[in-house]
């Protein structure tokens, strides 16, 4: 890879240029300042993509290790350049290849983009079997998304973008989504495994998530229910993604619409974050927000950035904040039918919340006990910090996700006063497998049914 020359060597080269230009303008006027017009361009463009590319800290060791470096880097500038109120302008050039990821494993911090190897256009037909009803698994604004199996066996998430090539906002969704995926490898974000642009077909593979989402399990529709410790952990993964993407990216990536549709559940009851058609990268670490068009769910955005279109970190914070409240109380964020002190759930349960009287609010399908209520009524008071009107008052994710932390401890220490012998590690739960868990955890039995309280 070619070594970046230093702003100063650049800008030595740009006056050295102007010296020898002087000399040649003596001899031949008209030529000379034709060329020297040239020379000043190529100058001024090598100046601007340096400063460009040190503004934007590009990882240049993790783009080496990058299969095609050129495009990658490429896609990074795409999007960064779009930190204004436009609707972005992702350059990634268009694919007729699959990419099919091939690092499995680490769930460390990486900044750059992932390896990926070629799948045709008839692998991903084969794999969903020629994009099936028996393999749909959902349907979004996007498209639709089916379930697939490649030729080694492993199960993959095929979302296949609805065939509107005229629909910009669609085609730069799905430029998005490719781009921030390529760029992250985190356990609690849901991976990319490749990509397709084919004539009029735009296909995104990732990782497959089999456990339904987040708010089916709130409505219980999966599963059979989460208790309050499996709900602790899905907020923990989800505040790990998160300060994974606003720290440990580079740029940052805001996710821009968290929401309990966008958490996938694994087996083992934990979450992954998915959809990133309307992220963004924080390009300049210098800016203090990003200008754009507003883009989310109603009832998970951030009030400033609803008035001042102003996009930062704590926009997410936010909408994690609505998250707790749904995970709490089971409900979903805007409660049309509800009365009317009760319909926007956020409103609803902090008041509650400040009343003293957070236990009203609780989920009915969760378990009552000392340890459950006090655990429920410190995540309300979390979530209402992360709901704070003012985007400066609110916590770090990073933040967020320690507060939790001390929570699950606490929580485990007034819900399990066990002998040392038999006491857990304080970092995780010992055993994510669902049945087994419940019954170690909570002493529950297959066949115990859920009493309902009412609130
Ligand atoms: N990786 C996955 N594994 C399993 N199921 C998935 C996966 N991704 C999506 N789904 C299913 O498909 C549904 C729609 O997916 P997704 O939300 O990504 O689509 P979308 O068109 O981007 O949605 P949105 O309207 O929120 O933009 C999800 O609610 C989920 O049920």
């Amino acid at each position: 890879m070619k070594k970046a020359q230093s702003p100063h060597n650049q800008r030595n080269q740009f006056s050295n240029f102007h010296r020898e230009d002087d000399n040649k303008s003596k001899t031949k006027k008209q030529s000379g300042s034709v060329s020297a017009l040239k020379h000043f361009k190529v100058a001024v463009k090598k100046v601007f993509t340096i400063l460009l590319f040190r503004q934007r800290k590009v990882n240049s060791k993790a783009a080496a290790s990058a299969i095609d470096t050129r495009r990658n880097s490429n896609r990074i500038r795409g999007v960064s350049s779009s930190t204004d109120r436009s609707s972005g302008s992702a350059d990634t050039k268009s694919s007729s290849k699959f990419k099919l990821s091939g690092s499995h494993g680490s769930s460390t911090a990486f900044s750059g983009v992932i390896q990926t190897t070629n799948f045709s256009y008839e692998e991903i037909c084969k794999a969903t079997e020629k994009f099936s009803q028996a393999n749909k698994i959902g349907e979004g604004a996007f498209g639709t998304v089916y379930k697939g199996r490649l030729g080694d066996g492993s199960l993959v998430a095929v979302k296949r973008a609805k065939k509107t090539t005229s629909d910009k906002l669609l085609a730069l969704e799905f430029k998005n989504e490719i781009l921030t995926l390529s760029m992250i490898e985190h356990l609690n974000l849901v991976r990319l495994y490749g990509y397709l642009e084919h004539e009029d077909e735009r296909i995104i593979l990732v990782e497959y998530v089999g456990n339904g989402t987040l708010r089916e399990h709130l409505d219980g529709t999966r599963g059979i229910g989460l208790e309050i410790a499996e709900r602790l952990d899905i907020a923990i993964d989800v505040a790990h993604a998160i300060t994974y993407l606003h720290m440990y990216t580079d740029p940052p990536i805001i996710h821009r619409d968290i929401k309990s549709l966008n958490i996938l559940i694994t087996e083992k009851l934990r979450a992954k974050v998915a959809d990133f058609g309307f992220a963004r990268f924080s390009a300049d670490p210098n800016a203090t927000h990003i200008s754009t068009q507003i883009k989310g769910t109603a009832g998970y955005l951030d009030p400033e950035y609803l008035k001042t279109y102003q996009l930062t970190e704590k926009s997410d914070v936010y909408s994690f904040g609505v998250l707790l409240v749904e995970l709490m109380t089971g409900r979903r964020p805007i409660e049309p039918t509800k009365p009317n002190n009760e319909r926007l759930t956020t409103r609803w349960a902090i008041q509650m919340l400040k009343r003293g009287e957070a236990i009203l609010v609780m989920d009915p399908r969760l378990r009552r006990s000392a340890a459950s209520t006090m655990a429920m009524e410190k995540i309300l008071k979390l979530a209402h910090e992360c709901l704070a009107p003012l985007r400066q008052s609110r916590p770090s994710m990073k933040k967020c996700a320690e507060v939790l932390w001390g929570i699950r401890k606490d929580f485990k220490q007034k819900a399990f006063p066990a002998p040392p012998s038999t006491s857990h590690n304080s970092a995780t739960f010992p055993v994510r497998d669902a049945k087994m868990s419940r019954q170690q955890t909570f002493g529950i039995q297959d066949n115990d049914t859920y009493k309902f309280i009412s609130a």
